[in-house]
């Protein structure tokens, strides 16, 4: 399968390495070009093995896939930049947050597959929870190649697009809210006197450990956290403090700020 990705930052790494390592790309036939810094396609040519350069024309030539992979403010060079090698057949397959598939299809015809996607940076490691959106175009054969190839870097799944704001308020942007937590778990670590390593090694390990047992126990968060909630013990004490400061209200709050900003994003990519 002949994949072009349309921008070389680190979304468009993180699935090319992910997918490398799957298979669901191979090296010979995954292009990738940029707009300016040729230094950054010579090394993702060397670190992946992969065709890179400005021959437009080569690298769209007879595309299985093109992936959209600009920043949005780009994303009217980069439609353009492709629109000529549009057909009937072609499947555009974009990252951008909050780009509207009418504007897409605005731009370069209302004529082949689109697909909006939303991964996230964790598909640097394999672990990207990704959403897709698909226009009336894509056929069931495209859409199972766009289920592969997010697969390669993690989980897939396909939601109306009309989900897509929150989408990107939850697993987009939600990779971040993660760390916000882990900086003031490790920032009051050491302020207890661990050393940094100490605390950073676990807080890792805490992480990664609740991230599993979420996961085998089927999402069950209240009963994980309750079993670990001793009546009188430390836990209590934790989560009595963090209910005083309104904690949870805080995170939903911010979670339903991300959809609303995204969707106001947005607003300026509809058509
Ligand atoms: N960073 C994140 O957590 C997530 C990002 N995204 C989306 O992924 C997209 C890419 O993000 P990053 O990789 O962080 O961006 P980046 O800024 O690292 O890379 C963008 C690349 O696009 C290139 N470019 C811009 N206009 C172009 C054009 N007309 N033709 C060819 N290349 C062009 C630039 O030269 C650069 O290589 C964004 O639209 C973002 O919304 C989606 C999900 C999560
Ligand atoms: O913050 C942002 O706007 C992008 C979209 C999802 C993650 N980062």
């Amino acid at each position: 399968m002949k994949v072009v990705f349309i921008g070389a930052g680190s979304m468009a790494e993180a699935i090319i390495a992910g997918a490398l390592k799957s298979g669901a790309l191979q090296a010979e036939s995954t292009y990738v070009t940029n707009r300016a810094n040729s230094a950054r396609l010579t090394e993702l040519t060397i670190q992946y093995g992969i065709q890179a350069g400005y021959d437009v024309e080569t690298a769209l030539k007879d595309a299985d896939a093109i992936v959209l992979a600009m920043k949005p403010k780009d994303v009217l060079s980069g439609l353009e930049a492709i629109r000529s090698y549009i057909n009937e057949g072609s499947v555009v397959i974009s990252l951008l947050a909050g780009v509207g598939i009418d504007f897409m299809e605005q731009a370069i015809g209302d004529r082949c597959a689109v697909i909006r996607s939303m991964p996230n940076t964790s598909a640097a490691v394999g672990k990207s929870a990704t959403a897709i959106a698909l226009n009336k175009h894509v056929t069931a054969e495209q859409h199972q190649a766009a289920i592969d190839l997010f697969s390669a870097i993690g989980l897939a799944i396909t939601v109306e697009e009309s989900k897509m704001d929150a989408v990107t308020a939850i697993s987009g942007s939600g990779p971040a809210y993660i760390y916000y937590v882990a900086e003031a778990m490790q920032a009051a670590g050491e302020e207890l006197g661990l050393d940094h390593d100490t605390a950073k090694s676990l807080l890792i390990q805490t992480l990664l450990g609740a991230a599993d047992m979420l996961s085998e126990s089927n999402g069950q968060a209240v009963a994980l956290r309750k079993a670990i909630t001793s009546a009188g013990g430390t836990t209590e004490a934790a989560i009595r403090t963090f209910d005083e400061h309104h904690v949870k209200e805080s995170i939903a709050a911010g979670v339903k700020e991300a959809a609303a900003q995204s969707k106001q994003l947005g607003e300026a990519y509809k058509r």
